[in-house]
């Protein structure tokens, strides 16, 4: 594409067509959207973090897609997220309070090994692509490597599985790089880590049935979101903790950024709930980012005025 007007956002893209918006989109927007590189994938790619911020040393609201590379309608929800926020910007009241007292940090390309993986050779790929000593098998489970719960049930310790807990926390660099980010930064008010497919919105923990301390506000945050979601097109999410709403899972993302302090810590499983899986047909991906971004809006609206 020549600008990220003509981009295609209603079909799927190779990585370095997600990486080039990515780069026209800072480029149309010197004043708003800047690219920071928080570190580099097991093979060397680039993980690039938009940020959208319109002044110095402010709070900040986190949004990530794709830590699942097969996951694909989420890193095209992304790049749609990215245009909305650069467009709406000075248009939509609600998003410009927010940009005009927050920075906004979207990472699209969160697994860029995965992705590339499955363009090249196996679409259903969801893991990062470093290999394990001692066996054939490649790839840790990004989503079970972190330092919340890790190791215990709800993961696996057979670099095989699926959701292979990795030989310790945060021993993939995809990992790393954003909890380097996230201590670094230190005041990130909200964080949320996009997957797909279930239709649910979760939160903490997916370790433990110990309710999070702030499970009430949660709860009640995450059923506004789910029903602004269902306002657009009328797709009906579930939503709740991880180990009640959807099953036991160690090591996630939301439960270590939520015993950081992040409050408005959440989990997206977008569409649909199992007709087409990872493999949604590209004329979803617009009305999925639509419905998606209102419940994103609620969010980032309650953690800006709370
Ligand atoms: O990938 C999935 C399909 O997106 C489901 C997610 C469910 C989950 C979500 C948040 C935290 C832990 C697990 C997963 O197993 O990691
Ligand atoms: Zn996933």
């Amino acid at each position: 594409a020549r600008s990220t007007d003509s981009f295609d956002y209603a079909n799927y893209h190779t990585i370095s067509e997600i990486y080039n918006f990515q780069d026209m989109l800072v480029r149309e927007n010197p004043n708003l959207v800047s690219k920071i590189v928080i570190g580099q994938s097991y093979e060397g790619r680039p993980l690039s973090v938009l940020k959208f911020s319109t002044g110095a040393n402010r709070p900040g609201l986190w949004i990530d897609t794709g830590i699942h590379s097969r996951e694909w309608v989420t890193q095209a929800s992304g790049t749609w997220f990215a245009k909305k926020i650069a467009t709406a910007y000075g248009s939509d009241p609600a998003l410009t309070a927010i940009l005009n007292n927050m920075d906004i940090f979207l990472l699209i390309m969160t697994n860029p090994d995965g992705f590339a993986y499955t363009q090249t050779n196996n679409r259903m790929w969801r893991k990062t692509r470093k290999p394990n000593p001692g066996s054939s098998c490649v790839g840790v489970d990004p989503n079970r490597n972190w330092d919340a719960g890790f190791g215990e049930p709800g993961a696996s310790n057979n670099p095989c599985s699926e959701t292979y807990r990795g030989p310790r926390a945060n021993s993939e660099s995809e990992v790393k790089s954003i909890v380097d980010f996230v201590r670094s930064h230190g005041n990130l008010k909200s964080f949320i880590s996009i997957h797909s497919y279930s239709q649910m919105l979760l939160y903490p923990y997916g370790y433990t049935s110990t309710p999070a301390k702030d499970q009430a506000e949660l709860h009640s945050l995450a059923k506004k979101a789910i029903t602004d979601l269902a306002s657009l097109y009328g797709t009906r999410y579930r939503y709740g903790s991880i180990i009640n709403t959807i099953y036991p899972a160690s090591g996630g993302t939301i439960d270590w950024t939520y015993n950081q302090g992040i409050k408005y810590s959440y989990t997206f499983e977008l569409r649909d709930t199992g007709r087409y899986g990872f493999i949604l047909p590209a004329n979803q991906i617009i009305p999925t980012a639509q419905e998606t971004w209102l419940a994103l809006m609620a969010i980032m609206d309650h953690a800006y005025k709370n």
